[in-house]
């Protein structure tokens, strides 16, 4: 059942099994699966709309091309002082389907380390093996549209026991690639870096065409909206109520009077057995944080009555640091997306709404590499001290105990001791001998920007409710997008803390080089690149364009300067935002324990990008899915507990 803001006085329940706040990737998976059980009934509040299913929204071609403003949250991150000072853009889905509406449809699942290193810090059953059936449950995979001769040529050869085929979500290959994405792919060849057949068969090192979360037959974006809630909907004992922003988890039966006072609208109240928090990774610790369940001295600030003193929430924050370098192909006749214009977009469009072929098919990013460390480490004739060579050892030997404290200086000892396991986790898992987890990802878009985006930060951030009433400023511009977004929106910090160590700084600098040797390689070279930035080009020495090695002359201060200048002014969020709610241990900084369950609560579940505990070197969308999966079936509570979610009644 639908519950639009009209309805939604009388047509709540007076009490549900399970309450879900937040619609978006994890919570429509979850309110798919709780809501097989007949017996059961489902609320889930979502603060967004329903989508229009708009172009901007379904075709893979307009990736990239902005979204509606009503769809994002539209965060801003407070100024980054490992940066440039300076507050990056930190967009966030706010929409029935999350992030999975504005997403770039890259469907990669990360290596078999990666999750390893999750159980590997006190979390049992959430290793490889763990969550592989999971994987498999969520996903209809389709090779349908790609001919046996186009997979030979790509290298395209899924593993088929790794895949699931009956799932909700459908993940295949749009029909359409650019011609640079061979070149791309031959490129990395030439340097060593080996082609993957299969992405997601927990190898993650190595260069691929990626799959996408498309829908095989008609070539249009694939959602948590329209694989788990749209068959589903139907269901009496299922409602998903739209517009209704929560501001409060009342966790409790008797926890009736710390209502927030209105500004806007109504509060109103749903009562649930169960509360699954699903907001995703920058608004559900918020949401903790103004219910009292947080650091303590944070919940006094704000003059929260302290429930549970849980110092993880809010902590931990870990995002892929971005930054694009653009090498514009000058190749004469070049197809690529800049030549969309005019007829040539108008006979796009049309073969797109015709076939469901040609380039409107493809995600803006669709050929990626995830290089092996050692191709990043190694620095042959380097003698300059340089930040990169000093910092990058760090990345290959993460086990000194002092890193934390330098890095995490004032936490609480709770905090550090989870910052401590998760960088020997880090050591483990990066340095694997056969199965590392990969350290940086260069994604290759068809008019020539290489961007870089850091794997497994060494950097963390932080979340923080500024007011204890979440809705309690107005919004910045009234207008833009929703008001209730944009009030939350400016309650909560967000700080990424972008290159807070070092290390993920030098790692984009020497991925800054790498891509120079990657634009230097012959297949590259046929599409003639010109680099768009001084500190794109080469270093002082031409040999730095040659292909055989990665330094010697180049590798001087001023080329280092240049790039970390550049690298400082142009870092932005990778859009995967995780770890805020982490599922660890309490004593190691731990929110939720391993059945997601928040420590000192019964009935209260954080199930979303939060939990991870370390970011997957990978996009993260495939690991949401899977994670909702695990923990999607019913739990069987005991009596006489009970929690309520105020929300803002839209009238
Ligand atoms: C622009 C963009 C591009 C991305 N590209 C990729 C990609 O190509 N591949 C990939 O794997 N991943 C990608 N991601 C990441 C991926 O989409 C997210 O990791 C994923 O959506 C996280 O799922 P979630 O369930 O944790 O949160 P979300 O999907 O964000 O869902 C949270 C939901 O909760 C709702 N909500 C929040 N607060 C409240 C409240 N107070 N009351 C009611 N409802 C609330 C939100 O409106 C939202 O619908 C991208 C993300 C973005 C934003």
């Amino acid at each position: 059942l639908l519950i639009p803001p009209r309805n939604i006085t009388h047509a709540l329940l007076p009490s549900y099994d399970y309450i879900i706040v937040g619609g978006g990737v994890a919570g429509l998976v979850v309110a798919n699966r709780l809501s097989e059980d007949e017996g059961v009934t489902v609320l889930v509040l979502e603060a967004g709309e329903l989508d229009s299913s708009s172009a901007a929204v379904t075709v893979p071609g307009l990736i990239g091309h902005g979204f509606p403003p009503a769809y994002n949250w539209n965060f801003t991150t407070a100024p980054q002082a490992f940066l440039d000072n300076n507050t990056r853009d930190y967009g966030q889905g706010h929409v029935v389907g999350g992030g999975s509406i504005l997403n770039g449809a890259v469907m990669t699942r990360g290596s078999r380390a990666d999750y390893d290193a999750w159980q590997a810090l006190g979390n049992p059953g959430w290793d490889w093996h763990g969550l592989l059936p999971y994987f498999k449950k969520s996903e209809r995979f389709s090779m349908e549209d790609v001919p046996p001769e186009r997979a030979a040529a790509l290298h395209i050869r899924p593993d088929m026991s790794m895949h699931g085929t009956d799932g909700p979500l459908q993940v295949g290959y749009p029909n359409f690639l650019y011609n640079q994405s061979t070149n791309f792919l031959r490129g990395l060849s030439e340097l060593g870096v080996p082609l993957l057949p299969d992405p997601n068969a927990g190898v993650g090192v190595g260069a691929m065409i990626v799959p996408a979360s498309i829908m095989a037959r008609n070539q249009s974006r694939a959602d948590s909206r329209r694989a788990y809630l749209d068959p589903v909907l139907h269901r009496p004992n299922l409602h998903l109520a739209i517009q209704q922003t929560v501001t409060r988890i009342l966790v409790g039966s008797s926890a009736t009077s710390s209502m927030a006072v209105p500004r806007v609208g109504k509060l109103a109240r749903a009562y649930g057995v169960e509360v699954i928090l699903a907001a995703g990774a920058i608004i559900s610790p918020a949401l903790l944080q103004v219910s009292g369940i947080g650091p303590a001295a944070l919940l006094r600030e704000l003059n929260v009555s302290v429930r549970v003193d849980l110092p993880g929430v809010g902590q931990n924050l870990q995002d892929h640091a971005m930054v694009g370098a653009f090498y514009n192909y000058t190749k004469p006749d070049l197809f690529s997306t800049s030549s969309l214009t005019g007829d040539s977009l108008a006979r796009a469009k049309d073969e797109y709404l015709t076939n469901r072929t040609g380039p409107w098919t493809t995600p803006l990013i669709s050929t990626v590499a995830f290089p092996p460390l050692a191709l990043l480490l190694t620095t042959p004739n380097s003698t300059v001290p340089t930040t990169a060579a000093h910092l990058l050892p760090t990345l290959a030997n993460l086990t000194d105990p002092s890193t934390a404290k330098q890095h995490l200086p004032d936490s609480d000892p709770s905090i550090l001791r989870g910052y401590t396991a998760q960088l020997r986790a880090l050591h483990r898992l990066l340095n694997h001998h056969r199965r590392a987890s990969p350290a940086l990802e260069i994604m290759a878009d068809s008019v020539g920007t290489l961007t870089l985006s850091v794997q497994h930060p060494l950097s963390r951030g932080t979340v923080r409710a500024l007011a204890a009433d979440l809705l309690l400023v107005p919004a910045a511009e009234p207008g833009s997008g929703s008001a209730s977004a944009g009030r939350m929106a400016r309650t909560i910090a967000v700080d990424p803390r972008y290159c807070a160590h070092a290390a993920d700084c030098a790692l984009l600098v020497r991925g800054l080089r790498l891509n120079r040797r990657v634009v230097a390689t012959r297949a590259m070279q046929e599409l003639v690149p010109r680099p768009g930035a001084p500190w794109a080009r080469a270093g002082p020495s031409p040999s730095s364009l040659s292909s055989s090695g990665d330094g010697g002359d180049d590798e001087d201060e001023d080329d280092e300067a240049l790039l970390l200048a550049a690298v400082r002014l142009h870092v932005r969020t990778g859009f995967h935002a995780s770890g805020s709610t982490s599922m660890l241990p309490r004593d190691r900084g731990g929110v939720v324990g391993p059945r997601l369950v928040v420590y000192g609560t019964r009935n209260l579940r954080v199930v979303d990008a939060g939990v991870m505990p370390l970011v997957v070197g990978a996009h993260v969308q495939a690991a949401v899915y899977a994670v909702a999966e695990k923990v999607g079936a019913p739990r069987v509570l005991p009596d006489g507990f009970g929690a309520d979610v105020s929300f803002r009644r839209r009238r």
